[in-house]
């Protein structure tokens, strides 16, 4: 992945999907080509480079004090009943993306074709729907020679979707055009392509805004949630990590400028990473020329599958694989700021741009949920560990009991 990336980018997508990302419209998934290098520079410079993560920084505060705020809400209105980690997390992780791409937590909006809409039937259209239709199965991709015969329920589907994708973007860019006057949302990445990205159509500022938003909600929900039921189900794990925090915070709050003193806290975190990667196999590559790679000879046109979930799980590299041990990483032979300690974030050219943000909302917010309360699972949730979807979730949102500390 790292020496051969320049061989091995280019992506090999079923059919539905790369129509639902008008033809590798993103970042994420378009080949190794100067579209990709053009978009990825801004991508970079205004949301997830290290001088755009200082401009957002902001927006990560809000949203942590936000979710400490709901789960004590919850508290003090359902007492010990359990909490369904997800619903808080993934809204205010939602907003935060809304934030970064157009500038405001946008709660509702108006759209000419498909009337007024909430949060909550946003969120459903730019992300839910369309991450459950990347999942489905197009049959005709098993044989490719009876691609002629129809499957009009799918497209008609995917159809569908794009449209209120397409209607839904549409709005938010028409909305925030209005508003691009004040400071803060000058510093949003709407504005920032309206500006740079000349060379691009509307169309295409609509999905690499959108590509933002999907990338953004998810991943780093998927990995706190994983990282959060694992510190629930072992008390003995979270004590450690609550008198790591005290050592260190004391009586103030965690902050990102707290978490290179914070061992154990980035422990869990990648421990977290190899054992639920959030990207198990990334979406199929295929060389497009004659090359080599680990010592075979890979002629061109080869797909590509690289299954980080098994690299992770190799017995000859990793003692006890299936085991949640965040003490591995304390070991000295682990550089401290080296990410790729796992394969989670992939490696080379290609590798994930947004891992910056990804650690420091998800650090953080685990540091900080545990300093505030005791975690503990609900009866039988130990046992809720399947798996749902390309993303590694959590088939059931992990339901606890949280006590605040003081
Ligand atoms: C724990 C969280 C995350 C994990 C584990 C993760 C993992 C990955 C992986 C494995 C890839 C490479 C895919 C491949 O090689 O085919 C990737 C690429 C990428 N990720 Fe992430 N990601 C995370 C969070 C994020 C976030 C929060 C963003 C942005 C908001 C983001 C943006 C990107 C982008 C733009 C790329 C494409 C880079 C390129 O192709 O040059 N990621 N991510």
């Amino acid at each position: 992945m790292v020496t051969r990336f320049s061989s091995i980018s280019t992506r090999k997508l079923p059919k539905a999907l790369s129509t639902l990302i008008s033809d590798k419209c993103m970042v994420v998934l378009s080949d190794y080509n100067d579209f990709h290098k053009t978009v990825k520079r801004h991508i970079i410079k205004n949301v997830l480079g290290p001088n755009a993560q200082k401009r957002h920084r902001g927006h990560r505060d809000t949203m942590i004090a936000n979710i400490v705020k709901d789960f004590h809400a919850h508290v003090k209105n359902n007492g010990i009943q359990p909490v369904n980690f997800r619903n808080v997390f993934q809204s205010e992780l939602f907003g935060l993306a809304m934030k970064e791409t157009v500038g405001s937590d946008v709660q509702s909006i108006y759209v000419e074709e498909l009337g007024r809409l909430s949060k909550h039937e946003i969120f459903g259209i730019l992300f839910k729907d369309l991450v459950e239709a990347a999942l489905d199965v197009d049959w005709r991709e098993f044989f490719p020679y009876l691609n002629w015969i129809p499957n009009k329920t799918l497209e008609r589907r995917i159809e569908k979707l794009i449209f209120r994708r397409q209607a839904v973007m549409m709005a938010l860019i028409k909305e925030q055009s209005k508003r691009v006057t004040s400071e803060e949302e000058m510093n949003c990445y709407l504005n920032y392509l309206l500006r740079e990205g000349k060379e691009l159509t509307e169309k295409q500022i609509a999905m690499l805004l959108w590509e933002v938003i999907l990338l953004a909600s998810d991943t780093t929900m998927v990995t706190s949630e994983w990282a959060m039921f694992e510190l629930a189900k072992n008390p003995k794990l979270q004590d450690r990590l609550y008198q790591e925090v005290q050592i260190i915070c004391g009586s103030d709050k965690i902050t990102e400028e707290m978490l290179c003193q914070l061992p154990y806290l980035e422990a869990v975190f990648h421990e977290t990473l190899r054992k639920y990667p959030p990207i198990p196999i990334p979406f199929l590559r295929f060389a497009h020329e004659d090359t080599e790679i680990g010592g075979y000879y890979i002629p061109a046109g080869t797909e590509i599958a690289i299954n980080f979930y098994g690299c992770n799980m190799d017995e000859n590299q990793w003692e006890k694989p299936e085991e949640w041990n965040p003490d591995r990483f304390l070991d000295k032979k682990y550089d401290r700021n080296d990410m790729n300690k796992t394969m989670a974030f992939g490696g080379g050219k290609r590798a994930c741009t947004g891992y910056q943000q990804a650690m420091l909302i998800a650090c953080t917010a685990i540091g900080r949920l545990v300093q505030e309360f005791e975690w503990r699972l609900e009866d039988g949730e130990e046992e809720n560990v399947d798996i749902v979807g390309i993303i590694n979730q959590k088939l059931h949102p992990m339901h606890s009991i949280i006590r605040p500390r003081n």
